[in-house]
Protein backbone atom coordinates (compact mmCIF):
# COMPACT_ATOMS: atom_id res chain seq x y z
CA UNK A 1 0.00 0.00 0.00
CA UNK A 2 1.24 3.73 -0.99
CA UNK A 3 2.52 5.74 1.79
CA UNK A 4 -0.14 8.05 2.99
CA UNK A 5 -3.28 6.33 1.68
CA UNK A 6 -6.48 4.50 3.38
CA UNK A 7 -4.89 2.23 6.38
CA UNK A 8 -6.93 -0.69 4.72
CA UNK A 9 -6.80 -3.86 2.34
CA UNK A 10 -9.75 -6.17 1.67
CA UNK A 11 -11.11 -9.13 0.17
CA UNK A 12 -14.79 -9.51 -0.50
CA UNK A 13 -15.60 -13.19 -0.87
CA UNK A 14 -19.13 -13.13 -2.24
CA UNK A 15 -21.39 -15.86 -3.87
CA UNK A 16 -24.06 -14.58 -6.15
CA UNK A 17 -26.63 -16.86 -7.87
CA UNK A 18 -24.36 -20.15 -7.56
CA UNK A 19 -21.32 -18.19 -9.15
CA UNK A 20 -18.11 -17.13 -7.19
CA UNK A 21 -17.23 -13.89 -6.55
CA UNK A 22 -13.50 -12.64 -5.12
CA UNK A 23 -12.36 -9.33 -4.96
CA UNK A 24 -9.80 -7.28 -3.52
CA UNK A 25 -8.70 -3.93 -3.03
CA UNK A 26 -6.13 -1.90 -1.87
CA UNK A 27 -6.39 1.14 0.42
CA UNK A 28 -6.48 3.29 -3.03
CA UNK A 29 -10.04 1.37 -4.20
CA UNK A 30 -8.23 -0.47 -7.04
CA UNK A 31 -11.06 -2.60 -8.25
CA UNK A 32 -10.14 -3.93 -11.90
CA UNK A 33 -13.00 -3.07 -13.96
CA UNK A 34 -13.45 -3.75 -17.89
CA UNK A 35 -15.97 -1.91 -20.77
CA UNK A 36 -18.79 -3.62 -21.54
CA UNK A 37 -19.19 -5.11 -24.79
CA UNK A 38 -22.03 -6.91 -25.78
CA UNK A 39 -24.66 -8.36 -23.77
CA UNK A 40 -24.83 -11.74 -26.21
CA UNK A 41 -24.10 -15.14 -25.65
CA UNK A 42 -24.50 -14.54 -21.95
CA UNK A 43 -22.70 -17.72 -19.58
CA UNK A 44 -22.61 -18.38 -16.02
CA UNK A 45 -18.85 -18.81 -15.36
CA UNK A 46 -16.79 -17.69 -11.90
CA UNK A 47 -16.20 -13.99 -12.39
CA UNK A 48 -13.51 -12.66 -10.52
CA UNK A 49 -13.85 -9.26 -11.44
CA UNK A 50 -16.23 -7.43 -8.35
CA UNK A 51 -17.21 -4.60 -6.82
CA UNK A 52 -18.72 -3.57 -4.01
CA UNK A 53 -22.26 -3.76 -3.58
CA UNK A 54 -23.62 -0.66 -0.77
CA UNK A 55 -26.96 -1.19 0.75
CA UNK A 56 -29.28 1.49 -0.38
CA UNK A 57 -29.53 4.16 1.78
CA UNK A 58 -33.36 4.86 2.81
CA UNK A 59 -33.97 8.53 4.44
CA UNK A 60 -31.98 10.30 7.11
CA UNK A 61 -28.74 8.43 8.85
CA UNK A 62 -28.96 8.98 12.40
CA UNK A 63 -25.23 8.94 13.59
CA UNK A 64 -26.21 8.11 17.36
CA UNK A 65 -27.74 4.57 16.05
CA UNK A 66 -24.74 3.31 13.89
CA UNK A 67 -22.30 4.39 16.98
CA UNK A 68 -25.04 2.39 19.45
CA UNK A 69 -24.63 -0.77 16.80
CA UNK A 70 -20.56 -0.62 16.03
CA UNK A 71 -20.44 -0.72 20.05
CA UNK A 72 -22.03 -4.08 20.31
CA UNK A 73 -20.33 -5.52 17.53
CA UNK A 74 -16.49 -4.18 18.63
CA UNK A 75 -15.50 -4.23 21.91
CA UNK A 76 -12.17 -2.20 23.65
CA UNK A 77 -12.43 -4.16 27.15
CA UNK A 78 -10.70 -1.34 29.81
CA UNK A 79 -8.69 -2.55 32.69
CA UNK A 80 -12.02 -3.20 34.63
CA UNK A 81 -13.20 -5.22 31.38
CA UNK A 82 -17.26 -6.35 31.66
CA UNK A 83 -18.10 -9.59 31.03
CA UNK A 84 -21.47 -8.57 28.75
CA UNK A 85 -19.36 -6.59 26.25
CA UNK A 86 -16.97 -10.03 25.60
CA UNK A 87 -19.47 -11.74 24.60
CA UNK A 88 -19.21 -9.89 21.07
CA UNK A 89 -15.99 -11.31 20.88
CA UNK A 90 -16.59 -14.96 21.12
CA UNK A 91 -15.99 -17.75 18.64
CA UNK A 92 -19.58 -17.53 16.70
CA UNK A 93 -19.56 -13.47 17.00
CA UNK A 94 -20.69 -12.18 13.43
CA UNK A 95 -17.48 -10.43 12.85
CA UNK A 96 -14.15 -12.09 14.20
CA UNK A 97 -11.17 -9.11 14.94
CA UNK A 98 -7.81 -10.90 14.87
CA UNK A 99 -4.70 -8.59 16.14
CA UNK A 100 -1.50 -9.21 14.83
CA UNK A 101 1.58 -7.69 16.65
CA UNK A 102 4.39 -7.25 14.37
CA UNK A 103 7.99 -8.03 15.59
CA UNK A 104 10.52 -4.85 15.58
CA UNK A 105 12.55 -4.71 11.88
CA UNK A 106 16.06 -4.11 11.88
CA UNK A 107 15.45 -0.79 11.64
CA UNK A 108 13.34 -0.28 14.10
CA UNK A 109 15.46 -2.50 17.20
CA UNK A 110 18.03 0.26 16.33
CA UNK A 111 16.74 2.70 16.84
CA UNK A 112 16.28 1.19 20.69
CA UNK A 113 12.14 0.95 19.41
CA UNK A 114 10.11 0.03 22.84
CA UNK A 115 7.82 -2.99 23.37
CA UNK A 116 4.80 -1.66 24.69
CA UNK A 117 2.38 -4.54 23.70
CA UNK A 118 2.34 -7.48 25.74
CA UNK A 119 0.33 -10.76 25.16
CA UNK A 120 -1.57 -11.54 28.35
CA UNK A 121 -3.25 -14.71 26.45
CA UNK A 122 -4.67 -15.91 23.76
CA UNK A 123 -7.27 -13.15 23.28
CA UNK A 124 -5.82 -10.43 25.11
CA UNK A 125 -3.17 -7.99 25.37
CA UNK A 126 -1.84 -5.29 27.97
CA UNK A 127 -0.95 -1.89 26.42
CA UNK A 128 1.39 0.06 28.60
CA UNK A 129 3.13 3.65 27.25
CA UNK A 130 6.41 4.27 26.64
CA UNK A 131 8.70 4.94 29.49
CA UNK A 132 9.24 8.42 28.00
CA UNK A 133 5.76 9.47 28.07
CA UNK A 134 5.65 8.09 31.23
CA UNK A 135 5.71 10.59 34.10
CA UNK A 136 4.11 13.22 31.78
CA UNK A 137 0.63 10.27 31.34
CA UNK A 138 1.03 9.82 35.77
CA UNK A 139 0.42 13.14 36.07
CA UNK A 140 -2.68 13.42 34.04
CA UNK A 141 -4.80 9.86 34.16
CA UNK A 142 -2.72 8.80 37.21
CA UNK A 143 -4.19 4.41 37.46
CA UNK A 144 -5.00 4.49 33.72
CA UNK A 145 -1.68 4.23 31.91
CA UNK A 146 -2.18 0.29 31.35
CA UNK A 147 -5.15 -1.08 29.23
CA UNK A 148 -6.60 -4.20 28.30
CA UNK A 149 -7.45 -5.27 24.86
CA UNK A 150 -9.56 -8.40 23.83
CA UNK A 151 -9.56 -9.81 20.32
CA UNK A 152 -11.42 -12.81 18.90
CA UNK A 153 -7.60 -13.93 18.85
CA UNK A 154 -4.27 -12.87 19.03
CA UNK A 155 -1.11 -13.34 17.09
CA UNK A 156 1.87 -12.45 18.48
CA UNK A 157 5.03 -11.58 16.77
CA UNK A 158 6.27 -15.04 15.85
CA UNK A 159 3.14 -16.19 14.34
CA UNK A 160 4.16 -17.34 10.67
CA UNK A 161 1.76 -16.41 7.69
CA UNK A 162 0.74 -20.01 7.61
CA UNK A 163 -0.39 -19.71 11.09
CA UNK A 164 -2.14 -16.49 10.68
CA UNK A 165 -4.06 -18.01 7.46
CA UNK A 166 -4.88 -21.14 9.37
CA UNK A 167 -6.13 -19.42 12.53
CA UNK A 168 -7.98 -16.66 10.63
CA UNK A 169 -8.85 -17.20 6.62
CA UNK A 170 -9.22 -21.11 6.55
CA UNK A 171 -13.10 -20.80 8.29
CA UNK A 172 -13.86 -18.14 6.15
CA UNK A 173 -12.88 -19.16 2.90
CA UNK A 174 -14.18 -22.71 3.95
CA UNK A 175 -17.63 -21.04 4.32
CA UNK A 176 -17.72 -18.85 1.42
CA UNK A 177 -17.03 -22.21 -0.65
CA UNK A 178 -20.09 -23.56 1.24
CA UNK A 179 -22.31 -20.84 0.11
CA UNK A 180 -21.84 -17.75 2.47
CA UNK A 181 -20.33 -14.58 2.10
CA UNK A 182 -17.55 -13.31 4.10
CA UNK A 183 -15.53 -9.59 3.90
CA UNK A 184 -12.00 -9.37 5.37
CA UNK A 185 -9.48 -6.81 5.78
CA UNK A 186 -6.57 -5.41 7.37
CA UNK A 187 -6.51 -2.26 9.68
CA UNK A 188 -4.11 -0.45 11.16
CA UNK A 189 -1.42 2.45 11.20
CA UNK A 190 0.70 2.77 8.77
CA UNK A 191 3.42 0.57 8.79
CA UNK A 192 1.69 -1.60 11.46
CA UNK A 193 1.97 -5.00 8.57
CA UNK A 194 -0.80 -4.21 7.06
CA UNK A 195 1.03 -5.44 2.95
CA UNK A 196 2.99 -7.92 4.59
CA UNK A 197 -0.49 -9.79 5.99
CA UNK A 198 -2.42 -9.39 2.76
CA UNK A 199 0.28 -9.84 0.32
CA UNK A 200 3.23 -11.03 2.13
CA UNK A 201 6.58 -11.76 0.45
CA UNK A 202 7.94 -13.80 -2.77
CA UNK A 203 9.13 -16.12 -0.05
CA UNK A 204 6.59 -16.74 2.11
CA UNK A 205 3.02 -15.23 1.05
CA UNK A 206 0.10 -13.59 3.04
CA UNK A 207 -3.32 -14.35 3.68
CA UNK A 208 -4.67 -13.13 -0.96
CA UNK A 209 -2.37 -15.11 -2.42
CA UNK A 210 -3.09 -18.42 -0.01
CA UNK A 211 -7.01 -17.71 -0.19
CA UNK A 212 -7.21 -17.71 -3.75
CA UNK A 213 -5.15 -20.83 -3.66
CA UNK A 214 -7.20 -22.21 -1.63
CA UNK A 215 -10.26 -21.37 -3.87
CA UNK A 216 -8.66 -22.76 -6.39
CA UNK A 217 -7.60 -26.02 -5.70
CA UNK A 218 -10.79 -26.35 -4.38
CA UNK A 219 -12.85 -25.27 -7.48
CA UNK A 220 -10.27 -26.69 -9.54
CA UNK A 221 -12.34 -29.49 -11.28
CA UNK A 222 -15.09 -27.18 -11.95
CA UNK A 223 -13.40 -24.53 -14.05
CA UNK A 224 -14.44 -23.16 -17.38
CA UNK A 225 -10.85 -23.84 -19.20
CA UNK A 226 -11.65 -22.03 -22.50
CA UNK A 227 -10.46 -18.62 -23.00
CA UNK A 228 -13.49 -16.99 -24.64
CA UNK A 229 -15.29 -15.30 -21.86
CA UNK A 230 -14.24 -11.98 -20.48
CA UNK A 231 -16.02 -10.56 -17.30
CA UNK A 232 -18.10 -7.13 -17.56
CA UNK A 233 -18.50 -4.46 -14.91
CA UNK A 234 -18.73 -7.10 -11.86
CA UNK A 235 -21.74 -9.38 -12.30
CA UNK A 236 -21.68 -10.39 -16.01
CA UNK A 237 -19.16 -11.20 -18.58
CA UNK A 238 -19.17 -11.87 -22.19
CA UNK A 239 -18.26 -14.34 -25.46
CA UNK A 240 -15.82 -13.39 -27.39
CA UNK A 241 -15.22 -13.62 -31.18
CA UNK A 242 -12.01 -15.45 -32.30
CA UNK A 243 -10.57 -11.63 -33.41
CA UNK A 244 -11.20 -10.74 -29.82
CA UNK A 245 -9.85 -14.09 -28.25
CA UNK A 246 -6.61 -13.79 -29.98
CA UNK A 247 -6.48 -9.88 -29.17
CA UNK A 248 -7.04 -11.35 -25.40
CA UNK A 249 -4.47 -13.72 -25.72
CA UNK A 250 -1.80 -11.07 -27.13
CA UNK A 251 -2.68 -9.06 -23.99
CA UNK A 252 -2.31 -11.35 -21.37
CA UNK A 253 1.03 -13.01 -23.11
CA UNK A 254 2.36 -9.65 -23.01
CA UNK A 255 1.55 -9.05 -19.36
CA UNK A 256 2.52 -12.29 -18.36
CA UNK A 257 6.23 -11.80 -19.59
CA UNK A 258 5.98 -9.09 -17.15
CA UNK A 259 5.59 -11.62 -14.52
CA UNK A 260 7.45 -14.51 -12.83
CA UNK A 261 6.91 -17.86 -11.36
CA UNK A 262 7.91 -18.33 -7.57
CA UNK A 263 6.43 -21.19 -6.15
CA UNK A 264 3.44 -21.62 -8.12
CA UNK A 265 2.27 -17.65 -8.09
CA UNK A 266 3.05 -14.68 -10.41
CA UNK A 267 4.84 -11.80 -9.33
CA UNK A 268 5.89 -9.10 -11.05
CA UNK A 269 9.95 -8.75 -12.43
CA UNK A 270 11.76 -6.42 -10.51
N1 LIG B 1 4.67 -10.18 10.74
C1 LIG B 1 5.76 -9.61 10.19
N2 LIG B 1 6.95 -10.26 10.19
C2 LIG B 1 8.04 -9.68 9.63
N3 LIG B 1 8.06 -8.46 9.08
C3 LIG B 1 6.91 -7.78 9.05
C4 LIG B 1 5.70 -8.30 9.60
N4 LIG B 1 4.72 -7.39 9.45
C5 LIG B 1 5.30 -6.36 8.81
N5 LIG B 1 6.60 -6.59 8.58
C6 LIG B 1 7.54 -5.65 7.93
O1 LIG B 1 7.27 -4.35 8.44
C7 LIG B 1 7.33 -3.36 7.43
C8 LIG B 1 6.01 -2.59 7.33
O2 LIG B 1 4.98 -3.50 6.95
P1 LIG B 1 3.90 -3.16 5.82
O3 LIG B 1 4.53 -2.51 4.65
O4 LIG B 1 3.15 -4.42 5.60
O5 LIG B 1 3.00 -2.10 6.58
P2 LIG B 1 1.64 -1.42 6.10
O6 LIG B 1 0.72 -1.50 7.27
O7 LIG B 1 1.16 -2.00 4.84
O8 LIG B 1 2.11 0.07 5.90
P3 LIG B 1 1.47 1.23 4.99
O9 LIG B 1 0.08 1.50 5.50
O10 LIG B 1 2.39 2.38 5.23
O11 LIG B 1 1.50 0.76 3.58
C9 LIG B 1 7.70 -4.09 6.14
O12 LIG B 1 9.10 -4.01 6.00
C10 LIG B 1 7.29 -5.54 6.42
O13 LIG B 1 8.05 -6.46 5.67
Amino acid sequence: MRRGSAHCHWLDLKRTRGRYRACSLDGSGGARRMEPNSDEDKLFRPSYVASMELPERTGLVNVEDIKTNLSDEFSLASSSSDMSRRSSLEPRAHIQVSLRIKPFTALERANGSQGCVSLEDSTSVILKPPKSSLSRLLEKTAGQTIQKFTFSRVFGPEATQEEFFEGTMKQPVQDFLEGCNRLVFTYGITNAGKTYTFQGTEDDVGILPRTMDMLFKTIGGRLYTKMDLKPIRWRDYIKLTKDQVREETALKNSLLRLTREVGGYFIKKR
